[in-house]
């Protein structure tokens, strides 16, 4: 029944009362157990019993469909009752019954979690100071606290019926117990260890001597290698054997491989893999009892295990949620009561977690200043193929078009040059005049039509251009000349600075009316701003050189002017780069200070950053940390990572940073005639 209603849940409201109460949502569905629960009482009040089934029957539904509200499923319930059910049957068993005993960790590593895992499973005792017996008050139970290594001797051939320890202590005891249930902490392997470069592999070791605390373990390891060597049993420091002349190599267990490292030694060969483990003796281990701490331990495993993931997402993406979103069972879907859109909720291994976080976020829509973004998957500029006017050409249209249909999240169009004077090639696309809107327009309306979050980068050359492209003689923050494609430029004046504010404000105006989600400036590649931040192109002494806030007083004028025109209605993304400045030594003052200052002073100013590196995993300034993390520690403003993201596995390392909002792939991945399925398949597996 739970399953028919699952599935009526997800037709249409309109045409199933299932449907329409889970579309209501919780309240609605409460006031309904409520009413049931009321008429209920009212029918049992007569002997009229068909009366009563009938309402009975009502409640039942009723509280199924808030279970599925809920996400909680007739075996949640059912594991629930039959945990009430043993739980009375013990204390009912603990009247009758001498105890069971259990042989716990007294000290060391497990000791503590052992504590708490027989405290979630129900079985509390006081324990007196320095006793080492306690009874469980609710339980059947003694506890008896031992050392770890004494334990499986205890339980394969003393009195006591269970103990907790690790299994490599089980197995070097080479005892007769049942390994009943594994408890997933206190896991590490045992090792072969030798001085760092000293022996290829375990065999070098032939004729040498060892020192260990599982000399049986060990034993049997080079036994069965036919390896002669001399063991030495030691109860603890291990490691410090080989140092300290008594060892050639040692065999001891490994969990993090700091004091491994610490002691100048590294591993040769695992011997064994070791959990904390549920150990029983023989003749207890088919006992009701010790099925029931079997299952309470086996439960507490999963629930620490596993965590519950619940998101929402557009109906028409459902299959892929459902396709990436592991889990024993399949996810439940439900009804978010918003229209095409359903909510997830699912059990999922918590070492799983983020990974299923980084898919689902990856191809899975988001908000960003309230708007909808289907995927975080950004598509950079094409190479710029306008008209000659600037206008939008055939090729730019096919272009972005196709992008669109292969759903890509977003797209920034061309860098668009704001004004004639800042026109840096002759197929440069142009939103500097009014008969480049109407292409514009049609392009961003299909483009949007298609679902696609769009953007346009507004560009000023400066210096880089020449007068034939650009129509005069370029102006830049000093005199400077790129090379002979270039013209020298001119050093901008007040004038010039306020005609390029004005350019930038009438060019997002235009962006307003053409229909643009956001804009993009672009300080980097040498345009106008990048000339400005850089010490090697801006030599200027006065208002607009210098200290940083000098440098970037142009650009913080331009955004703030363009924020104000449009009332901060257009998000501005500011795009810049950093690897000129500082790895290729362009700037070669550009410092982490410098950088921090970037940062800061340009943070109020804009509304995301699109920083652009040689390789987005590249490291910075010398403190192994990537330009990502770097600007993340200075700013929440959202960010797209870009720098030479053309394989799916540059991909997975940049988001496994957790730094970045969106990424912008590099075209080389784009190419792929179906790149979005994909970087589905290999990043959503
Ligand atoms: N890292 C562990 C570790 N991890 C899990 N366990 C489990 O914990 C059990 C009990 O170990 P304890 O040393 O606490 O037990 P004990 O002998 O009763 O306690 P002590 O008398 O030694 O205090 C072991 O048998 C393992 O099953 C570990 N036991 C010991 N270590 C030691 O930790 C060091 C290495 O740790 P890393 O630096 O993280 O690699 C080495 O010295 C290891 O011997």
């Amino acid at each position: 029944m739970y399953q028919r209603l699952i599935e009526r849940g997800n037709q249409p409201a309109d045409t199933s009362y299932t449907a329409s109460l889970l579309t209501a949502g919780a309240h609605k569905i409460l006031k309904k157990v409520a009413e049931e629960s009321a008429e209920v009482l009212m029918a049992s009040v007569s002997s009229d019993k068909t009366h009563l089934t009938a309402e009975i029957a009502d409640l039942y539904y009723h509280v199924m469909v808030l279970m599925i509200n809920k996400g909680i499923t007739p075996a949640d319930v059912r594991a629930e009752l039959e945990k009430r059910s043993a739980l009375s049957g013990l204390a009912e068993k603990a009247a009758l019954r001498k105890p069971y005993s259990m042989a716990v960790p007294k000290k060391g590593r497990i000791a503590e979690r052992t504590e708490i895992l027989l405290k979630k499973a129900g079985l509390n005792y006081t324990r007196r100071h320095r006793q080492d017996v306690a009874y469980c008050l609710n339980a059947p139970l003694m506890l008896v606290f031992l050392p770890a290594h004494d334990i499986p001797l205890y339980v394969g051939e003393g009195e006591i019926h269970y103990g907790i320890t690790g299994q490599d202590l089980v197995a070097e005891n080479d005892v007769c117990v049942e390994e009943v249930e594994t408890l997933a902490y206190g896991i590490c392997k045992l090792c072969v260890q030798a001085p760092k470069g000293k022996y290829a592999d375990a065999e070098a070791l032939a004729g040498k001597r060892v020192v260990t605390s599982f000399p049986r373990l060990a034993e049997q390891y080079f036994k069965t290698r036919e390896l002669p060597i001399r063991i030495r049993t030691v109860n603890g420091s291990v490691e410090a054997a080989c140092s300290l002349g008594l060892a050639d190599a040692v065999v001891d267990l490994v969990e993090s491989g700091e004091t491994m490292e610490a002691a100048g030694l590294e591993a040769l060969d695992t011997i064994m893999r070791t959990e904390t483990v549920f150990i029983a003796n023989p003749r207890v281990a088919e006992d009701e009892f010790t099925q029931i701490l079997k299952m309470r331990f086996n439960g507490i495993k999963t629930a620490e295990q596993n965590v519950i993931i619940e998101y929402n997402i557009p109906s028409a993406r459902l299959p892929d949620a459902v396709r990436i979103t592991p889990g024993s069972k399949s996810p439940t879907v439900m009804d978010t009561g918003e229209a095409g859109w359903k909510a997830v909720k699912s059990l999922i291994p918590r070492a799983d977690i983020n990974h299923v976080i980084e898919r689902i976020s990856l191809l899975e829509s988001f908000t960003l200043y309230n708007h909808t973004i289907r995927n975080r998957i950004v598509v950079p500029p094409s190479d710029g193929n306008a008209q000659r006017d600037g206008r939008v050409s055939h090729t730019i249209f096919e272009y972005y078009l196709k992008l669109a249909k292969q759903e890509a999240g977003t797209l920034i169009l061309d860098n668009a040059y704001v004004a004639q004077q800042g026109k840096s090639s002759p197929l440069q696309l142009g939103i500097s005049e009014e008969e480049h809107i109407n292409g514009l327009k049609n392009l961003v309306k299909i483009l949007t039509d298609e679902g696609v979050y769009v953007g346009i980068r507004f560009s000023h050359a400066g210096a880089k251009t020449n007068e034939k492209i650009c129509g005069e003689q370029p102006v830049g923050p000093s005199e400077i000349n790129f090379g002979k494609d270039y013209d020298n430029s001119r050093e901008f004046d007040e004038d010039d600075a306020e005609e390029i504010t004005m350019y930038f404000t009438h060019a997002i105006e235009r962006a307003e009316e053409i229909g643009f989600h956001f804009v993009e400036v672009n300080a980097a590649q040498q345009m106008l701003f990048d000339q400005c931040i850089n010490t090697r192109y801006n030599q200027r002494t006065d208002k607009y050189g210098g200290p940083m806030e000098n440098r970037l007083r142009l650009l913080i004028t331009v955004l703030d002017a363009m924020r104000t025109r449009v009332k901060g209605k257009i998000p501005i993304s500011l795009f810049f780069s950093i690897h000129d400045k500082v790895q290729d030594k362009a700037d070669p003052d550009f410092s982490a200070q410098d950088f921090d200052q970037f940062i800061r002073l340009l943070e109020p100013h804009v509304d995301f950053f699109h920083p652009i590196t040689i390789h987005v995993m590249n490291k910075f300034f010398g403190e192994e940390v990537t330009l990502l993390e770097w600007i993340r520690n200075s700013t929440s403003k959202p960010l797209i990572a870009e720098g030479n993201i053309k394989s799916t596995s540059v991909l997975k390392e940049a988001i496994g940073l957790e730094k970045a909002e969106m990424y912008c792939l590099d075209k080389g991945l784009l190419s792929r005639p179906n790149w979005l399925q994909f970087i589905q398949k290999k990043i959503t597996g």
